[in-house]
């Protein structure tokens, strides 16, 4: 009845201007007056850019959809498609009226990745606040750049190896112990769950001190996993975008829930070291000795460091402190056990590359039962290159965006203030003029010989310049261990091939058919690891 009565109002007579018009003829001139103001705003927008528009090649673009059509589909497949069409070079893509020119040649990548104009992250990263709040990736510039001065030691060799180091120790022995559990099982595993819980509890122990492991409360895990998939989930979602409609969205579908979790561990944190620290300073001023001269109290943790600032500009508020500790989460957590998983996956897939890395951990190591140490993993450069081959075909954060705030040259073509730099280290990584057989796994890529012939923008896995990852050596040195004591122990094993893998890009890059390993025991470990230092490896 209702739909009945929808129809007929349809024809029922209004009027337009002093005109009588049918409800039909309102719907269509209503519609197509829209579609002109959307017009003349598309005409508007793209009239600046028109010079560099017709100086470069891209994807198919329509008035004021741009190349929206072409987000539909295997993003993965597309993005390496127009890589390959326009030869691994400066293309653009309009993203509704937004101009878009993709950056991978690394002599312009160079150039964006170290311009002090194209500090700016850009609007898609401004999805992630709502979850994250203000941290590096997130904060504008201004904020970002005190902030970031003050956070660089923190993820210096020195920290690293005294604070960091013992905290990778133990938590890759966890990991050695949840793998034991399936070892010599036929049924295969997916690494992702058992690397994804120790990394992020690795994370949490090394920014806020808190140890995961020893709470039984999931619910910060279980928040993180989940924010992290919401906040991926939005990109591809355009009408998700507009911030009130996003609001509506997750309260209707109960996510509200999600994001009060996260915040809520760190939040107590925050404030029982904000406690702690006011109690310390008390304590200072009615002794008058210095309650930091302790060895371990020496040490500053992200927090502290942030509570200890006290210059005008770099004083943090709660919610500044929290911003950066979820993203130091968020960022530390999703790209180091995908990493890991890739490695393991790679490495089962090419046993012959395992033996390799196995017999290069039994010389270095020798056949000492005692976790690695910082300086042994320094010896193991072929797992290093293992490590970075991996991150070549598989990096983990596969698009990285800046939106310039002044107008910058590149060969020639002269960048307009507001286009959006779209760098895909996928596109640059896959360029044949960089790696021959760039589809194939081949670790002596990061040989010395190699690495020293190409460009040092060829691999930008962790992207590069001020705004490159805070974390990359404490990512390399993590990867480093966990992967070194969990082949210590176990051979690992699949029945899937190079081909199978199926990329699903997103923020992070996943493998839509997981990673499926089997473990066998290394019972003969001694035995190995002596004929390995016979053979003089
Ligand atoms: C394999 C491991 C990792 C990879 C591949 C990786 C990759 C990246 C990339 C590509 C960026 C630049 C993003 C952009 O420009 O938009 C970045 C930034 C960042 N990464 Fe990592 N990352 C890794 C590990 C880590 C770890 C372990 C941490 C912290 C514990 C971390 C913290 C950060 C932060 C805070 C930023 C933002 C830096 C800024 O804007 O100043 N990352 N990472």
């Amino acid at each position: 009845m209702q739909m009945f009565q929808g129809v007929r109002s349809l024809y029922l007579n209004y009027s337009m201007f002093g005109f009588p018009a049918s409800g039909t003829q309102l719907i269509v001139i209503t519609v197509f007056s829209i579609l002109a103001i959307l017009l003349c705003y598309d005409k508007w927008n793209r009239r600046r850019y028109e010079t560099l528009t017709n100086e470069l090649n891209g994807p198919p673009d329509y008035p004021i959809i741009g190349s929206c059509l072409e987000s539909f589909g295997d993003h993965y497949e597309k993005i390496m498609f127009y890589g390959d069409l326009f030869n691994y070079g400066l293309f653009k893509c309009w993203f509704g009226s937004y101009l878009s020119v993709f950056i991978t040649k690394p002599e312009d990548l160079q150039i964006i990745l170290n311009s002090s104009k194209a500090l700016n992250k850009g609007y898609v990263y401004k999805m992630a606040t709502k979850l994250i709040g203000e941290g590096l990736v997130t904060a504008p510039v201004d904020k970002w750049k005190i902030h970031r001065r003050l956070m660089n030691p923190l993820f210096k060799y020195d920290i690293i190896k005294e604070k960091f180091f013992p905290i990778f120790q133990e938590k890759s022995k966890v990991l050695v112990q949840k793998i034991q559990k399936g070892v010599d099982n036929t049924q295969p595993i997916d690494i992702l769950d058992c690397i994804s819980s120790v990394t992020l509890s690795t994370v949490c122990q090394t920014t806020m001190d808190y140890n995961l492991d020893t709470h039984t409360d999931m619910g910060f895990k279980m928040g993180v996993i989940k924010g992290v998939e919401l906040v991926i989930n939005r990109v591809p979602k355009v009408w998700l975008y507009p911030d009130v409609i996003y609001n509506l969205y997750i309260k209707l579908f109960g996510y509200e829930n999600i994001y009060k979790i996260v915040r809520n561990l760190p939040r107590h944190i925050i404030a029982k070291k904000k406690n702690d620290y006011v109690n310390k300073f008390s304590k200072k001023n009615t002794t008058d000795t210095d309650v930091n001269d302790g060895k371990s109290e020496c040490f500053k943790g992200l927090v502290e460091t942030l509570l200890d600032s006290n210059k005008p500009e770099e004083r943090f508020t709660d919610e500044d402190i929290m911003g950066h500790v979820i993203t130091m989460v968020g960022a530390g957590f999703e790209t180091t056990s995908l990493t890991a998983s890739f490695c393991f996956l790679m490495l089962a897939i090419y046993p012959d590359i395992q033996d390799k890395v196995y017999d290069e951990i039994c010389s270095a190591l020798g056949d000492s039962d005692e976790p690695i140490t910082m300086e042994q993993t320094n010896k193991l450069v072929y797992l290093k290159q293992v490590i970075y081959e991996t991150l070549r075909l598989f990096p983990t954060a596969p698009i990285i965006s800046r939106q310039l705030h002044d107008d910058v040259t590149i060969r020639n073509h002269k960048l307009l203030k507001g286009t959006m730099c779209v760098i895909s280290p996928l596109i640059t990584h896959h360029n044949p003029e960089l790696y021959s057989n760039p589809n194939s796994f081949n670790p002596d890529n990061f040989n010395a010989e190699n690495v020293a012939k190409r460009h040092k923008y060829s691999f930008i896995a962790f992207s590069g310049g001020p705004r490159g990852c805070i974390g990359k050596k404490y990512g390399l040195v993590f990867l480093t261990v966990i992967i070194t004591e969990v082949l210590r122990s176990f051979s690992v094993h699949t029945d899937m091939k190079f081909s199978d893998i199926k990329l699903k890009l997103g923020i992070t890059l996943h493998n839509t058919v997981g990673f499926p390993i089997t473990t066998k025991s290394r019972k003969n470990r001694h035995n190995v690891c002596n004929n390995a230092e016979m053979l003089n490896y």
